[in-house]
């Protein structure tokens, strides 16, 4: 018989009486693990060895379980700080003891909440009491731990669960693969097997000597374990912010761009928010202390305070309230791109604009929001607006309907809203796919008079922000954002998802 040289070497070191892993027979024949694997298929095809795969479960200490491995757990520390104190006999006051065992920060919930769950006394009204018969020297948890750091096999199953849940060790699975010589595979090797030599790759040298005609290829094996590679690739957050930008586009749309820090009078003036109403630290901005904004059109500066203290239009009626030019030359990070709408519509960015215009950005704003699974401290908005005479509601819900359905989003749902900025107002919001639960996506409106007049626009503009997050979340059934981006981030689930297209 004549085989290739790697399952040659493979069945010459497996044996008919012992499994041999992939791992002892790559080191026995000094071939890689997957050109193993990949001998070892092929010799099961011909039916000349068996391959057995079974899960493996090995367990390694994280670096807290580490720290406890070297010092003891908390729970011992304070046990045997509270013998020592005579917590044995009478109750001893909880600072001292937690003192003495040196336990900090975190370390004391952990080491209070382990020391009544495993018995070893209690602790109530600012003092420690400890079972004189509890053994520190018998914690099974403790056990588990140093055998684990002595890289010995531990046979108690609970200790080792109870070492994962509480973050100490982790838990991993993988496929070990044994192979066995089959009947037929002691016959072949008692006939004698010739090894074909075999190349695994064309080169050059080949090519020029025309060596390749004569040599034999190893086959490919699709099957063959491999070591997984990790390429890099587009995060699917600015994925997807691209396929935004392009559907925009397609819809007509021109980008927008613009700072990030900019003066509260592009934030938040321009939009008829008064200086002093909760509307403006609703937005809870991070300011910057930095120089003012010097160049801001003098003649808008005017009509804008004008609009703030007198209102619009012959019964207008402004706010009443203070109106300053230092508080509108502030710089903040932008808590929308709202600002980059201001600055188009006013003609001061790119000249004065005809109706109908359309224009949008999908960029980075910033809120000092409190981080849960739908907020973060920094996101994406997409930010849009429609210049036009004549303008409904109704445009404005069609150009979403249009909008969300590219990405696969047909059940949108409207709710009336109030903005300073805009009358009638609107939130837009989608189902979850996975939870069933309603998630606002989007604040949208038309633009009201007191903005419009001040920046000389006189037919009528819609406008939206929407959150790019969101619109991810209803597109891949993400549950918590910061999986997504953020120091949080779960690498596994953006190496792993795949795009929609
Ligand atoms: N600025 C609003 C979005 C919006 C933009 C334009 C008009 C209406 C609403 C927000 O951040 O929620």
């Amino acid at each position: 018989m004549r085989l290739p040289e790697s399952q040659v070497a493979v069945l010459e070191a497996a044996s008919a009486t012992d499994e041999r892993t992939i791992e002892q027979l790559s080191e026995a024949t000094g071939l890689k693990p997957e050109t193993v694997t990949g001998a070892a298929f092929d010799l099961e095809d011909a039916g000349l060895v068996t391959v057995a795969t079974a899960e493996a479960v090995s367990h390694a200490l994280t670096a807290e379980g580490e720290t406890y491995a070297d010092a003891g757990l908390p729970e011992v520390r304070l046990y045997r700080a509270a013998v020592d104190a005579g917590a044995d006999a009478d109750p001893v006051p909880m600072g001292e003891v937690i003192g003495a065992a040196a336990l900090d920060g975190p370390e004391v919930d952990i080491a209070l909440a382990n020391y009544a769950r495993k018995g070893y006394g209690e602790v109530a009204s600012g003092e420690i009491r400890a079972d004189p018969e509890a053994d520190p020297e018998a914690d099974s948890e403790a056990a588990a731990l140093a055998a684990l750091v002595a890289d010995e096999a531990v046979a108690d199953d609970d200790a080792l669960d109870q070492l994962v849940r509480r973050g100490l060790a982790d838990r991993n699975e993988r496929t070990v693969r044994s192979v066995t010589l089959t009947d037929e595979g002691v016959t072949a090797l008692m006939e004698g097997i010739e090894a074909a030599e075999t190349v695994d790759r064309l080169t050059p040298e080949m090519l020029t000597s025309g060596e390749w005609r004569d040599v034999e290829f190893t086959p490919y094996n699709v099957e063959a374990d491999a070591p997984e590679r990790q390429g890099g690739k587009v995060h699917i957050l600015r994925q997807t912010a691209e396929r935004v930008k392009d559907t925009l586009v397609g819809m007509g749309f021109r980008e927008m761009d613009g700072p990030h820090a900019d003066s509260e009078f592009w934030i938040n003036d321009c939009l008829f928010m008064p200086q002093d109403h909760p509307a403006r630290t609703h937005w809870d901005q991070f300011a910057l202390d930095v120089a003012p904004m010097a160049d801001i059109p003098e003649d808008l500066l005017e009509r804008v305070r004008s609009a703030h203290l007198d209102g619009v239009g012959d019964d207008g009626d402004g706010y009443h309230s203070p109106w300053t030019e230092e508080v509108a030359r502030e710089i903040d990070l932008r808590g929308h791109t709202t600002s980059l709408s201001m600055r188009y519509l006013s003609g001061h960015e790119i000249g004065d604009l005809e109706p109908p215009e359309r224009f949008f950005s999908v960029e980075k704003v910033y809120r000092n929001d409190t981080l849960d699974p739908t907020h973060l401290l920094e996101f994406f908005q997409i930010e849009g607006w429609v210049m036009a005479e004549d303008l409904s509601v109704r445009d404005l819900m069609g150009t979403f309907e249009e909008f969300y359905e590219q990405f696969g989003i047909t059940d949108l749902q409207f709710k009336p809203h109030y903005n300073p900025y805009t009358e009638p107002s609107f939130e837009l919001f989608g189902t979850h796919p996975e939870t069933g639960e309603l998630i606002e996506i989007g604040n949208s409106g038309m633009f009201r008079e007191e903005v419009l007049r001040p920046l000389g626009v006189e037919c009528d503009v819609m406008a939206w922000g929407l959150a790019l997050e969101r619109l991810l979340m209803l597109m891949y059934g993400f549950d918590d954002i910061r999986d997504v981006h953020g120091t949080l981030c779960d690498l596994d689930l953006l190496r792993e998802t795949e795009v929609l297209h």
